[in-house]
């Protein structure tokens, strides 16, 4: 797809840098990699001519611009740069770990499940990916070179002219330096590996998957390779339907169902890739119903979160998601510690500690999720799993990496392992019949106004608190949680034994209040959120804070289970 002067690479945000949301374009990318060069090279106490870096891209559209701009910014310092094409972003991180590769560092261009015209930059090194603290110096560095006099001159007219500007900046990059290299299928037989010594199968080791149906929905984004190099060389039929009568007329061809939206193409012309999107998963749902599957599976453009669809056509994300890996998880480390964000069902942690686990529910976002694993790891305090209901998640045992991919796999296996014991291949009914899931749950983000919205926002919240501390008119029978890690999550009391809950929180990137709702009875959820409606109209100035959404009707965004 043709980029026109640029435009296309406004609005970009660097991953790590929750509410900084960077203009980036090419130039910008360009210094970045100036600022990597010699970031790295400091912490690796070697010249950076003897660094190696790999770059990998998810199809957006502006992502070969901002590779390119990035390679030439550590060429132009002497770095040497591999260029991957599409790739995951749990295959960049393994780029700096399997055998033979080894980057000294990895970038992967992608703004995970936001829309094409969207973007960003992941870091890792062998450690696991960047930290606040390595993007903050980063950007440092980058800006740094940036008004540096030996900038190259053309940069200052160049910037609204991305492409010239990479031109100008590949013409004094050194291409000796840059080498492509076809690193997923090298990453692909990785996770076969996986799958069969997973699986362990007594008949067939190098065909595990013999015998199963399984889709994957990868939304074009970068996913579409499950199907074709690690499933379906293990044996799986990826393609559904068998029957020449049960194929389905589509555009004047007779097609199979089954695996879809496989092929990369920025524009997201299906669905965008989001297991949290609800277009996303229907389409998963159809994709497993429509080839009678035994499996879907649905991933984000970068590969980094995924859900699954049980063969009965169950979606199962968010909330069963997490419970369903906490089963697995459990089932290998006994008693451990699960985090999660913060807008878990109570359901959920009913369901881990029924298994024997401890569920550690922290705070929204993937990096805090993770983050209080290590920290609680550290404070020898058993933590296995970490996952967030979008869809995120990372095990102790796989570099605590962030990777939707290992997800997947690890349910294909216990799904294969479970056949094999003459379990059946259901997921859904037999591994999560004891979570309780809400009869409603709900979402409303509410808009800051002011300039200085993160203080209206703590404001707004600290009233909220005193307004259920005091028990005011209206949140009778509302208790704070023991333990809250963002914003203020309440007890609901809502009669008969039953009780609902709802957390008001700050968004983590944008100037948004969060409420989210859950409820054991119907209707109750508007219940809830009329009682927050009272508290915004008593204690919030109009002037800070939109609360019209909750004026709106619960119905709009009420999911009713
Ligand atoms: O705070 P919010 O606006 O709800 O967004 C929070 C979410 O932002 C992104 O999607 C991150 O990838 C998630 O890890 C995080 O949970």
């Amino acid at each position: 797809m043709p980029l026109q002067n640029g435009s296309d690479v406004r609005g970009v945000a660097v991953e790590g840098v929750p509410g900084e949301k960077q203009t980036l374009n090419a130039t910008v990318a360009y210094f970045m990699g100036c600022g990597l060069a010699e970031q790295l090279a400091k912490r690796a106490g070697v010249s950076t001519q003897s660094l190696r870096v790999s770059i990998g891209r998810d199809p957006r559209i502006s992502g070969p611009l901002l590779a390119a701009a990035l390679a030439a910014g550590l060429t132009s310092k002497g770095v040497s740069v591999a260029r991957f094409g599409y790739a995951t972003t749990p295959a960049m991180f393994m780029s700096t770990i399997i055998e033979g590769y080894q980057y000294d560092a990895a970038v992967m261009i992608t703004a995970s499940h936001l829309p094409y015209n969207r973007n960003g930059f992941k870091f890792f090194t062998k450690e696991g990916g960047y930290e606040k603290k390595d993007i903050t110096e980063l950007l440092a560095l980058a800006a740094e070179e940036h008004t540096a006099e030996d900038a190259p001159n053309t940069a200052a007219d160049a910037r609204y002219r991305d492409d010239a500007f990479v031109l100008s900046c590949a013409l004094h990059s050194e291409p000796g330096l840059i080498e492509q290299v076809d690193f997923m299928p090298v990453y692909a037989a990785h996770l076969r590996e996986i799958i069969k010594k997973g699986v362990d199968h007594p008949d067939h080791p190098d065909q595990p998957l013999k015998g199963f149906k399984i889709v994957v929905d990868a939304g074009n984004g970068s996913g579409g390779f499950l199907a074709s190099d690690v499933l379906a060389p293990l044996g799986a039929d990826t393609s559904g339907r068998q029957q020449p009568n049960q194929l389905e007329c589509s555009q004047g061809t007779y097609q199979r169902k089954g695996s879809q939206f496989l092929d990369p193409d920025g524009w997201f012309p299906n669905h965008v890739p989001n297991p949290e999107d609800k277009a996303a998963m229907i389409a998963g749902v159809k994709a497993v119903n429509t080839s009678r599957a035994d499996l879907g599976i649905v991933v984000d453009t970068d590969v980094d979160r995924s859900a699954v669809v049980a063969g009965n056509g169950t979606p199962i994300n968010s909330n069963r998601y997490i419970a369903l890996m906490s089963y697995i998880t459990l089932r290998k480390y006994s008693g451990t510690t699960i985090v999660t964000d913060s807008v878990t069902s109570n359901g959920l942690t009913e369901f881990i500690e029924g298994l024997g686990g401890k569920h550690f529910r922290y705070r929204r976002g993937y990096k805090n999720v993770i983050g209080k694993g290590v920290e609680l790891n550290g404070q020898g305090v058993p933590t296995e799993l970490m996952m967030e209901t979008s869809g995120h998640g990372a095990m102790k045992e796989n570099y605590y990496l962030d990777d939707g991919t290992y997800s997947a796999s690890q349910i294909v296996i216990v799904m294969v392992k479970r056949h094999l014991e003459g379990l059946g291949k259901d997921i859904y009914g037999s591994l999560l019949a004891d979570l309780k899931e809400p009869v409603e749950s709900s979402e409303f983000r509410l808009k800051l106004k002011g300039s200085d919205f993160k203080e209206d926002g703590q404001k707004i919240l600290a009233s909220f608190h005193d307004w259920v501390q005091n028990g005011a008119s209206g949140a009778e029978g509302w208790i704070l949680e023991k333990e809250n890690h963002e914003g203020w999550r309440v007890s609901i009391d809502e009669g008969e034994g039953k009780r609902g809950w709802c957390l008001l929180r700050a968004s983590l990137h944008d100037p948004l209040l969060v409420l989210n709702a859950e409820s054991d009875v119907r209707g109750g959820s508007c219940e809830i959120v009329r009682q927050v409606v009272r508290f915004f109209e008593e204690n919030a100035d109009e002037s800070t804070v939109d609360s019209s959404k909750l004026y709106q009707g619960c119905s709009l965004e009420m999911v009713r289970h």
